[in-house]
C-alpha cells in the first residue's frame, strides 16, 4: 500500500476514514493528535479531553454509520477529534473564536452533531430520546452517548440510565470514557467504583487480549455474549450498569483501536438486532500523546494559547485580581474569622477560585462532583444545622439547581450565600456558558438578596454582606477583572439595599440618570462624565434602592437601566416595576443583553456588538433622547 504521508487531510468526512484499511487508522490517530495540539496552541481549547478521545473518535466513525447513527458528546468539550473528521478542520483555526467554529457540538454547524451539549450529563436522555424515535419512526439505527466518568456523576445521567432500562429493546449503546479525572481529579463513589473495575485483575486480561481474541473471531453474537458472560464472571458479579438493565462490556482500553473496533462493531450489531441498552466502559488518559498534558491535565485542561515545544510558561501575576481571586481570598480570610464557614462547589474548584481554600481548609472544603442541584440542597441541608454554606457557582450552571434554589433554599429562608462567578457574557465558550439569565431568575424568587458588584472591593464588601445576612443572597460577579479597584483587606459589609450616586450632573431641567448594575457602572461613568448625567451604583437587585428611586423620580423624568444580564425582566424591568407601582413612568432606557443566543467572541467585542461599550451606551442615550 503507498504510504500517503498526510493521511488527515484526505478525510473530508467520516465516509473517507471507512474507505482507509485497518492498518492506516493508527497513522490517523498520530495525525489527528499532533493536529490537535499544533491547532489548539494556536487558539486556546479543551486540550486534555480531547488528546484522551482520538481513539475513540476514530473507531466510532470508522464502526458506525455516521450521521445517519446518532453520536451524543456529552459535555462536548471533547470533540475536537469528532469535528476535525466530519469535515471541520479547517475551521479548527478559528476555534472558539467570535464568528468562528464553537468549542461544542452543535446541531446548527454540522449534521454529524447530533445534539448540541456543554452543560453536563445531558447525552444519556438525549440519545435514549432518539433511540425510542427510531423505534417509533421504525427506523434501523442507534444512538450513542458518549460520556465522561465526572459527567456520569450527574443526576440526568442517572435518570436517563432508570429510564433506558425500561425498554429492553432500545438501540441504545453508553460509552463511558473513563479518565479517572473531572476538570480536578474525579471524586465521588461512582468514581471508586469505576476504579474498582479497572483494577479488577480481567481489566489487564481484558486489555491484553480481548482486542486479539475480537479481532480473530468473527463479530458474531453469539461471541459477545460469551464475552459478556466472560466480563460478568470474572469483572464483577454484575455491575450497577447492568442492574440498570444495560449489557456491561468492558473496562477496554480505549487508546487500543484493536480493541475498540471489534467491541464496538459487535455492540453495534445488538443494538441493531434488538439485544437493549449496552454499555460499553472504556478506560482513556487524559492528556494522552502530549506528555506536558499527561503530566498536568488540570492546566491542560483548557489552556489559553501556548508553546507547543515548551508547553505553557508561567504568566507573570498580574496587578489586577480576577473577581474568582478576590472570591477567593475572601473565602480563605472569612473561613478565617468564622469557623462555621464551609466552600462547596459542584466540580469547578479551579475554575471558581478554590484551589487555596481546599488546601488550608481540607475539612471545610467540598467538591461534590457535578451535581449542582444536589449542592444546593446540601448547602440547605448545612443552613439548617447553623453550618454557613458559601456555594461558588457558575451563573450557568446554577440554572441545573433553579428548582432547588427556589424550594429548598429560599422558600425556608436558609441562610445560604451564592458566590456567582462567570456573570455575563464569557467569552470563548459561548452561548452555552453565558451568565445572562441569573438576575432575571433570581430577581423574582422571594427572600433572595442579590447584588451586583461593580468592581473588586465592592465584590469582597458584598461577599461578607451576604455571608452575615440571614437570608440567602447571591453576588454575582464576572469572568476575568474589574478595573483594578482599590481593595480593602477587611471584612466590611454594606447596608442592605442601598445604592450610591456615584455622579451628580450638573444640570437643572431634562436631566437623566443611570442606575448601573455591576461592572457596567465603568462605562457608565465615563459616559455620565461625557454628557453630563447622573450616574448611580445601584449595587442590588434585590432589594432594590426604593428610596432613592423615590428621591430620584421627584427631579428625573429620564432614566437609562444598564446591566450584563438579559434585559427580558432583568435589573431594568425591576426599576421599570417600581415606577409603575408608584404610578409614575418615567422614560427608562433599559440597556442589556438582547433576547437572543450570543456565540461565542472576546467579551469586549460582543459587548461592543450589543452596544453595552461606552461608545454604543452614549450612542443609545443621545438616540433616545435626542441629544446632540
Ligand atoms: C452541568 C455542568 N457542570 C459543570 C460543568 C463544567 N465542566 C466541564 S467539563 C467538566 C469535567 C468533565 O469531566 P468528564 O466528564 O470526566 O470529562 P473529561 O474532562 O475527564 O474528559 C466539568 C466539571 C459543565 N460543563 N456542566
Ligand atoms: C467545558 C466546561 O464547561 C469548562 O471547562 C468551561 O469551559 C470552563 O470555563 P472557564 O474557562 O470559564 O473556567
Ligand atoms: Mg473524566
Amino acid at each position: 500500500m503507498l504510504k500517503i504521508t498526510n493521511l488527515l487531510k484526505t478525510i473530508q468526512n467520516p465516509n473517507d476514514l471507512r474507505e482507509l484499511h485497518r492498518v492506516q487508522l493508527p497513522q490517523v490517530v498520530n495525525e489527528l493528535r499532533s493536529f490537535i495540539v499544533e491547532s489548539v496552541s494556536k487558539t486556546g481549547g479543551h486540550l486534555s479531553s480531547n488528546l484522551g478521545t482520538v481513539e475513540l473518535a476514530v473507531a466510532l466513525h470508522y464502526v458506525f454509520d455516521t450521521p445517519n447513527d446518532r453520536v451524543v458528546w456529552d459535555v462536548g468539550h471533547q470533540s475536537y477529534p469528532h469535528k476535525i473528521l466530519t469535515g471541520r478542520r479547517d475551521q479548527m483555526s478559528a476555534l472558539r473564536q467570535y464568528q468562528g467554529m464553537s468549542g461544542f457540538p452543535k446541531r446548527s454547524e454540522s449534521p454529524y452533531d447530533a445534539f448540541g451539549t456543554a452543560h453536563s450529563s445531558t447525552s444519556i436522555s438525549a440519545a435514549v430520546g432518539m433511540a425510542e424515535a427510531s423505534l417509533l419512526q421504525g427506523e434501523k439505527r442507534v444512538a450513542i452517548a458518549v460520556i465522561g466518568d465526572s459527567a456520569m456523576t450527574g443526576g440526568m445521567a442517572f435518570e436517563a440510565m432508570n429510564h433506558a432500562g425500561i425498554n429492553r429493546k432500545l438501540p441504545l449503546i453508553v460509552i463511558l470514557n473513563d479518565n479517572d479525572m473531572s476538570i480536578s481529579p474525579a471524586v465521588g463513589a461512582l468514581n471508586r467504583y469505576l476504579a474498582r473495575l479497572i483494577s479488577s485483575p480481567i481489566y489487564e486480561v481484558t486489555k491484553n487480549s480481548v482486542g486479539n481474541m475480537l479481532s480473530v473471531f468473527p463479530p458474531l453474537r453469539e461471541f459477545a455474549k460469551r464475552l459478556e458472560g466472560h466480563a460478568k464472571g470474572m469483572v464483577v458479579p454484575a455491575t450497577i450498569f447492568e442492574e440498570y438493565g444495560f449489557n456491561y462490556i468492558g473496562p477496554i482500553d480505549g487508546h487500543d483501536l484493536d480493541s475498540l473496533i471489534p467491541t464496538f462493531r459487535n455492540i453495534y450489531k445488538l443494538a441493531l438486532e434488538g439485544d437493549g441498552p449496552q454499555f460499553i466502559h472504556v478506560v482513556t488518559k487524559k492528556g494522552k500523546g502530549y506528555d506536558f498534558a499527561e503530566a498536568d491535565p488540570i492546566l491542560y485542561h483548557g489552556p489559553g494559547k501556548f508553546n507547543p515545544v515548551t508547553g505553557i510558561t508561567p504568566s507573570k501575576p498580574s496587578s489586577l485580581k480576577t473577581f474568582t481571586q478576590v472570591f477567593g481570598d475572601w473565602l480563605c480570610d472569612m473561613a478565617r474569622a468564622d469557623q462555621r464557614l464551609v466552600g462547596i462547589t459542584p466540580a469547578m474548584r479551579e475554575g471558581s477560585g478554590l484551589v487555596r481554600f481546599a488546601q488550608e481548609f481540607p475539612e471545610r472544603y467540598f467538591d461534590v462532583g457535578i451535581a449542582e442541584q444536589h449542592a444546593v440542597t446540601f448547602a440547605a441541608g448545612l443552613a439548617c444545622e447553623k453550618v454557613k454554606p458559601v456555594l461558588a457557582i457558575y451563573s450557568t450552571f446554577l440554572q441545573r439547581g433553579y428548582d432547588q434554589v427556589i424550594h429548598d433554599v429560599a422558600l425556608q429562608d436558609l441562610p445560604v450565600l451564592f458566590a456567582i462567578d462567570r456573570a455575563g457574557l464569557v467569552g470563548a465558550d459561548g452561548a452555552t456558558h453565558a451568565g445572562n439569565y441569573d438576575i432575571a431568575y433570581l430577581r423574582c424568587i422571594p427572600n433572595m438578596i442579590v447584588m451586583t458588584p461593580s468592581d473588586e472591593n465592592e465584590c469582597r464588601m458584598m461577599l461578607s454582606t451576604g455571608f452575615y445576612a440571614n437570608h440567602p443572597c447571591a453576588v454575582r460577579y464576572p469572568r476575568g477583572s474589574g478595573g483594578g479597584a482599590l481593595m480593602s483587606e477587611g471584612l466590611d459589609t454594606l447596608t442592605i439595599g442601598k445604592g450610591l450616586v456615584r455622579r451628580n450632573s450638573t444640570q437643572t431641567e431634562k436631566r437623566i440618570a443611570i442606575l448601573a448594575f455591576g461592572t457596567l457602572l465603568r462605562p457608565s461613568l465615563v459616559v455620565g462624565e461625557k454628557l453630563d448625567l447622573t450616574v448611580v451604583d445601584m449595587r442590588f437587585v434585590k432589594p432594590l434602592d426604593e428610596e432613592l428611586l423615590s428621591e430620584l423620580l421627584k427631579t428625573y423624568d429620564r432614566f437609562v437601566t444598564i446591566e450584563d444580564g438579559t434585559v427580558q425582566g432583568g435589573a431594568g424591568s425591576a426599576c421599570l416595576e417600581y415606577f409603575v407601582k408608584q404610578g409614575k413612568l418615567p422614560h427608562v432606557l433599559q440597556l442589556g443583553l438582547p433576547d437572543e443566543f450570543i456565540d461565542q467572541g472576546e467579551v469586549p467585542i460582543l459587548m461592543r456588538d450589543c452596544g453595552l461599550d461606552a461608545d454604543g451606551i452614549e450612542k443609545s442615550i443621545r438616540n433616545t433622547y435626542l441629544l446632540n
